[in-house]
């Protein structure tokens, strides 16, 4: 049987992976400002994409520990739908975040054992989404998009009282099995659906969307 998983396709880096990405089936598109990142836009570039969206596909800014004054550049030059943030961010920052700027905030976690569970209680008081991601390794230079899982039966059988995405390490191959041990009904991919970092394949992308309703 079909399910109607929704899917956000984070880290587009060239204007083709905008219909790419809706031609897949993609719910969300995201746009990453890490200048770190092979996925950073500049501000320029992601106006034109983020221009090019049809509507009824929700935009996703991703900063990391952005300060107000880059996030007033971003949000007042690039037409968005939703801020991801992917840092340090507390629940206190967040609550500022979304009442700045009015848009609605998903606040990622990185999860690797149990333990990390514990924040997701106090991010679902001011959050409007979360992303439950895998924790970066050690030594990796992003705090996402590492093409990292966590152990998915950690939170098997959990819910929580907003909408949630699942994320690290999806790819076409696993992402069905994903859904299926953690009851997902939202996943977000970047690395899993790239023929290099930061270059999205237009076959992986339709591959991943069709797995994850699978
Ligand atoms: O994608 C990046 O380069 C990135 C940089 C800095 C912070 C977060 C970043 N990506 C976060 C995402 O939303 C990814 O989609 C998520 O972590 C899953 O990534 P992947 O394991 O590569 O699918």
């Amino acid at each position: 049987m079909a399910h109607d998983t929704r899917v956000k396709i984070c880290g587009l880096t060239e204007t083709a992976d905008i219909p790419a990405a809706i031609v897949a089936g993609a719910s969300y598109v995201g746009f990453v400002f890490f200048p770190k990142s092979p996925r950073h836009l500049d501000l320029e570039a992601a106006q034109f994409m983020a221009t090019s969206v049809p509507e009824g596909i929700v935009k996703v800014a991703l900063t990391v520990d952005a300060d107000n004054a880059m996030l007033d550049e971003l949000t007042q030059h690039v037409p968005l739908d939703m801020l991801q943030l992917h840092g340090k961010e507390s629940p206190a920052r967040v609550s500022e975040v979304k009442s700045r700027y009015g848009l609605p905030v998903m606040k990622a976690i990185g999860i690797e054992s149990e333990t990390d569970l514990t924040q997701i209680d106090f991010y679902a008081k001011v959050a409007d989404q979360l992303l439950i991601d895998a924790k970066p390794p050690k030594d990796a230079e992003r705090p996402g998009g590492n093409a990292v899982a966590f152990d998915w039966s950690l939170i098997a059988g959990r819910r929580w009282p907003l909408p949630w995405m699942l994320a690290g390490g999806l790819t076409p191959e696993n992402v069905g099995e994903a859904v299926r041990a953690t009851g997902a009904r939202q996943v977000d991919v970047s690395s899993g659906v790239e023929s290099a970092p930061g270059v999205k394949d237009a076959q992986k992308m339709v591959d991943f969307v069709t797995a994850a309703r699978a």
